[in-house]
């Protein structure tokens, strides 16, 4: 019961495609622009909406500026009005009307002004136009750079086409599944994918079969049609048809007529939207390029980093390598804001994991090339260009990542002062970059080589890739072609030593293919290495005073590190944003590691005092805390001479001689007025003895007249008394006669 209604509806809708069908392929042909021609400006009535066709009338599409005014199926309409689309971008409004009509277009429009859609929907219209199913295999091949843009080209085909009912299918990424894939793609109507997993299916698939293609579209072209595609790209083309239509977008579009050769265009629309502007990037960026020597660019980094803690960033490197080492680095000196990295090493699906994250987050995006083009990332605030683009191109993709569609945004470009060709590039009248310098003060720069260090101690694994990202990037350089920008030889070896002391490496790692270059002798470096490794184990930077005075030029308003409060003035060249950036993100914990931390852990050590030290071996400190070893305090800080100068030494020993004599006086002469008192106080005691004795004696002889029955009580006294001295005995003779007399007397009585 049921089967024969689901029949008669399929069979309705399919009626009705048919009538909407022919009524569009009779629009597009009676409307269609003449070859060559651009749309007019749009009106100042452009928005009010589309009059309503009278019944069999075409109204004119190529001047239109909105969706619903072009010739395309309900189903499209539906889809993009939902999505928000409603009006038409100048690249889509100048590349659909002949795209539609069937017309191989090579687009070029500025970053971020909407290219995806102007091939998505021809793509679409055309397999619906065609009456595509399922059964019909591969219509339509969109080729794409990376993966991730061909992950974000297929999530716009998926909402532009969703009403539709044809099959696309995404092929990226490495071998894992591709016994699956194999046997569904023959059944996907719409192929998004990278050249080289596409001729993997040429190669290896039984039966994959694009005969029927109707179209193939290119988006980043010109990166495409370039050599690291090119046996591919070849590969491609010799397997589909010669006669089907042909799309190529990209933001910088070869004019190369041999690369339009190999995709053999007919008759091209060449569409170049923005040719005749003032600039070849966003209206709404600002650019700033900022002269900063090769070992200072880290603490560039991370003191912008840390001054806008609020702004979504994409700062670009040049290798895995380095992007993995200032990523890990990043992370343990914690500069306040989530910290992600992407590169090309990386597994698909984590790379689409941290786009979809950062996406939807403030943080900090460290990235390879691989992000540059296509990448369609909301509300990003700063692109950073740490190492110098390859080209002007590359410039151009790498800033095109913000100041999408209307938004604002802001790029800023380190260069090293060797590399200052690439801004003489830049400011070049036809490259159309209005791109400011910026001269940062010294004061700007937050030094962190040292933690860099400390955070290499306490974790060896870093060093090593440390290591390998100092060889990665002096390899990068070395291998560009451009050598008016990129000249290893320009740089000392004192350079690349203080480069690699900014790594926190403690010695220069070898750089073997620079070792043949003329002014980079390989003495020097050895010599350098072996400087290092006797001087400590923490490297210092060495700074060329010559670009350190550069660096503390820069007037006030240049500050981009330190942003001011706005003036009127700051708003009036629409500095405003890079001199008051948003107030820094509440992070519970926005401070870096303390040293400490990451090095040994510190312990409260007891003073130990050395019993065993020899003697004049004291060690002092200055007033910083320091040891200053015996004797290194008279010697002078002048780089240029000796640290320890023999006259001073002399001159000090003669002094200390000096003062020595001078205590020895002083204290001779403390040691004889203590003896001159010692004996005084003798003199004085006896002097009172015999004062005290004389008037005892005189006391004697005044009573004399007066002493009867005392002087025989006393006189008896005396007598016993042997400490009495000799002169009494004598004066009491007379008592002893008395007491003899008496004696003999009772002798006398007992012998009677
Ligand atoms: N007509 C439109 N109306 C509103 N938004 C649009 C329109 N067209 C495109 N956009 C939006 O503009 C943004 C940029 O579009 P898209 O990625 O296609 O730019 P692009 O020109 O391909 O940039 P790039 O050169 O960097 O690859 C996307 O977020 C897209 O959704």
């Amino acid at each position: 019961m049921r089967r024969p209604q689901r029949r008669g509806a399929a069979k309705q809708t399919r009626l009705q495609d048919a009538d909407e069908i022919r009524l569009l392929d009779e629009w597009i042909e009676a409307g269609k622009p003449l070859p060559g021609t651009k749309p007019p400006p749009p009106s100042k009535s452009a928005g009010a909406g589309p009059a309503p066709p009278a019944a069999g009338e075409h109204p004119e599409y190529s001047a239109c500026t909105l969706f619903d005014e072009l010739p395309l199926s309900q189903k499209t309409k539906d889809a993009l009005r939902k999505e928000g689309f409603t009006e038409m971008s100048e690249i889509q409004r100048a590349a659909l009307p002949h795209a539609l009509c069937g017309r191989d277009v090579l687009g070029a429009a500025k970053t971020g002004s909407g290219k995806t859609l102007a091939f998505v929907i021809p793509v679409i219209e055309k397999l619906y136009r065609e009456r595509w199913s399922p059964e019909d295999g591969v219509g339509c091949i969109i080729l794409s750079p990376t993966n991730d843009l061909a992950g974000q080209i297929f999530n716009v085909m998926n909402k532009v086409g969703k009403l539709h009912n044809f099959s696309a299918g995404v092929i990226v990424g490495k071998r894992k599944g591709i016994e699956v894939e194999k046997e569904r793609v023959n059944s996907l109507n719409i192929l998004v994918c990278t050249p080289g997993r596409l001729v993997q299916h040429f190669n290896e698939t039984a039966n994959f079969n694009c005969s029927q293609l109707q179209m193939l579209v290119l988006d980043e072209a010109d990166q495409i049609l370039d050599h690291g595609f090119k046996s591919q790209v070849d590969a491609i083309i010799s397997q589909i048809p010669k006669v089907r239509q042909t799309l190529l977008f990209s933001a910088t579009q070869t004019k190369s007529v041999k690369d339009l050769a190999r995709v053999s265009l007919r008759d091209p629309e060449y569409i170049s939207v923005h040719e005749e502007a003032r600039t070849a990037t966003p209206d709404t960026l600002e650019q700033y390029a900022m002269i900063v020597p090769l070992e200072q660019k880290l603490n560039m980094l991370w003191s912008f980093i840390k001054r806008h803690l609020n702004s979504k960033t994409i700062v670009f490197l040049s290798s895995v390598k380095q992007v993995k080492f200032v990523f890990e680095i990043f992370k343990k000196l914690r500069p306040g804001i989530p910290l992600k990295c992407m590169h090309g090493r990386m597994r698909h699906v984590v790379q689409q994991a941290i786009v979809a994250d950062f996406n939807e987050s403030t943080s900090v995006l460290f990235s390879t090339d691989l992000t540059s083009r296509g990448l369609d990332i909301k509300n990003v605030d700063w692109v950073v260009q740490v190492d110098c683009p390859e080209s002007i191109d590359n410039y151009i993709h790498r800033v095109g990542r913000t100041a999408r569609y209307n938004k604002k945004g802001k790029s800023l470009m380190f260069l090293c002062p060797e590399e200052e060709a690439m801004l003489e590039k830049l400011k070049a009248t036809e490259s159309k970059i209005p791109i400011h310098i910026r001269k940062p003060k010294a004061e700007q720069l937050e030094q962190i080589s040292q933690n860099i260090a400390s955070v290499l101690v306490k974790f060896p694994n870093l060093q090593q890739l440390g290591k390998r990202a100092f060889v990665t990037y002096l390899k990068s350089v070395y291998l560009q072609k451009d050598k008016k920008v990129f000249d290893l030889s320009r740089f000392s070896a004192e350079q690349f030593a203080a480069y690699a002391a900014s790594l926190g490496l403690p010695v220069t790692p070898t750089i073997r293919f620079i070792s043949h270059k003329k002014n980079v002798s390989k003495k020097d470096m050895v010599d350098l290495d072996k400087k290092q490794m006797k001087s400590s184990s923490k490297p210092e930077v060495i700074i060329n005073p010559q670009v350190n005075s550069d660096l503390t030029m820069g007037d006030g308003d240049d500050d981009i590190l330190y942003p001011k409060k706005p003036t009127a003035d700051a708003n009036m060249d629409g500095l405003d944003d890079v001199l008051c950036p948003k107030e820094p993100a509440t992070e519970t914990n926005t401070e870096p590691e303390k040293i400490i931390e990451l090095g040994k852990p510190s312990k409260k050590k007891k003073l130990k005092i050395n019993v065993h030290r020899p003697v004049g071996t004291r060690v002092k400190y200055d007033d910083e805390g320091n040891a200053i070893p015996p004797l290194a305090s008279v010697a002078e800080e002048v780089a240029s001479e000796p640290v320890v100068r023999k006259d001073k030494i002399s001159q000090r020993y003669a002094e200390m001689l000096r003062e020595m004599r001078e205590h020895d006086k002083e204290d001779k002469l403390e040691h004889k007025k203590s003896l001159r008192e010692k004996k005084l106080q003798k003199k004085l005691k006896l002097k009172r003895k015999k004062q005290e004795t004389e008037v005892e004696s005189e006391e004697d002889s005044s009573s004399e007249s007066d002493r009867g029955q005392d002087v025989a009580r006393k006189g008896k006294k005396r007598y016993f008394n042997s400490d009495d001295e000799g002169d009494d005995t004598v004066k009491d003779g007379d008592v002893l006669a008395q007491q003899e007399a008496l004696a003999l007397k009772l002798l006398s009585k007992m012998h009677s």
